[in-house]
């Protein structure tokens, strides 16, 4: 069978499991040894060239959000991205994305992303590497795009986020999180400087999920809430009850890069 962008290739070690496909380099679904899956895929998701695949671990570069000029989220996530390696059954995958003629259209500069993700029988982790191919220096923002799984959003806590200055995207708002267990009744859109220690998500009566992050320097949670869902063509309307977004990404202060210099942001999952 020919392949297309869109099939899923898998990764197993130990009971774990992992399907990633090359359009827009994106993680589908991850299943630790306990067989639990951990990442929200919307079954609306079109699945066509041009289109970003709604769930699992998009990948967000060179612009986030509409910071910027390019299209939303920038273009990484529409992008056909080359296999680099893929290792089955030691849980070892890389995939890379470089500039073409479309893409300097609209962003005019040489670039090498390399996203390499390791699984392991309780733990996942995705690793973007960022280099400046060109000639002269460039800046970006990025994020990983995580969509994780919860059982139902209302019995759903997130620690660790406690002292940290978050801002609200939609009203700029900001504040010093002062909750040691964030609960999410509503629409939530907030960047949080990353916090030191692992964020820990208690979903029951799943098994609590960590979350690390190095390199990226703010954390994005994200919900629609049902009045954003029903705004969105390719999410189910009850769907945002099964999702909450923790993104690893690199926002307010965006890295420059010197031709030749690369940078380096890493998202760990680890469960138990
Ligand atoms: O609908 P998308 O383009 O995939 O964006 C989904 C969401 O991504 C991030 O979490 C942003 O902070 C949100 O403002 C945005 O709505």
């Amino acid at each position: 069978m020919m392949e297309d962008t869109f099939t899923p290739l898998q990764l197993q070690v130990e009971g774990a499991s992992l399907r990633f496909c090359r359009y827009g380099g994106q993680v589908l679904s991850w299943q630790p040894a306990d067989g639990q899956e951990r990442l929200f895929l919307s079954d609306r998701s079109l699945y066509q060239s041009g289109q970003a695949i709604r769930g699992g671990v998009p990948i967000i570069f060179p612009q986030f959000s509409g910071r910027g000029s390019l299209p939303k989220h920038g273009f990484a996530r529409d992008r056909a991205w080359a296999l680099l390696q893929w290792d089955e059954d030691s849980g070892q995958a890389e995939l890379e994305l470089r500039e073409s003629l479309e893409t300097l259209q609209i962003w005019p500069f040489a670039f090498r992303l390399v996203l390499k993700l390791q699984l392991r029988p309780q733990q996942l982790q995705l690793q973007l590497t960022v280099e400046n191919c060109d000639r002269q220096p460039w800046s970006f923002t990025a994020a990983l795009h995580s969509y994780l799984a919860v059982p139902d959003l209302a019995t759903v806590h997130l620690q660790g986020l406690q002292g940290r200055w978050g801002t609200e995207q939609t009203t700029g708002d900001r504040w010093q999180e002062m909750e040691c267990d964030r609960h999410f009744p509503q629409a939530i859109d907030a960047l949080y400087e990353a916090p030191a220690q692992p964020l820990t998500l208690l979903a029951p009566p799943w098994s609590a999920l960590q979350i690390c992050q190095t390199g990226f320097t703010e954390t994005v949670i994200w919900n629609p809430g049902s009045a954003g869902v029903s705004q969105i063509g390719d999410l189910a309307s009850g769907s945002e009850q099964q999702f909450l977004c923790v993104e690893a990404a690199v926002v307010q202060s965006p890295p420059r890069l010197e031709p030749g210099e690369i940078w380096q942001g890493q998202q760990v999952f680890q469960v138990g």
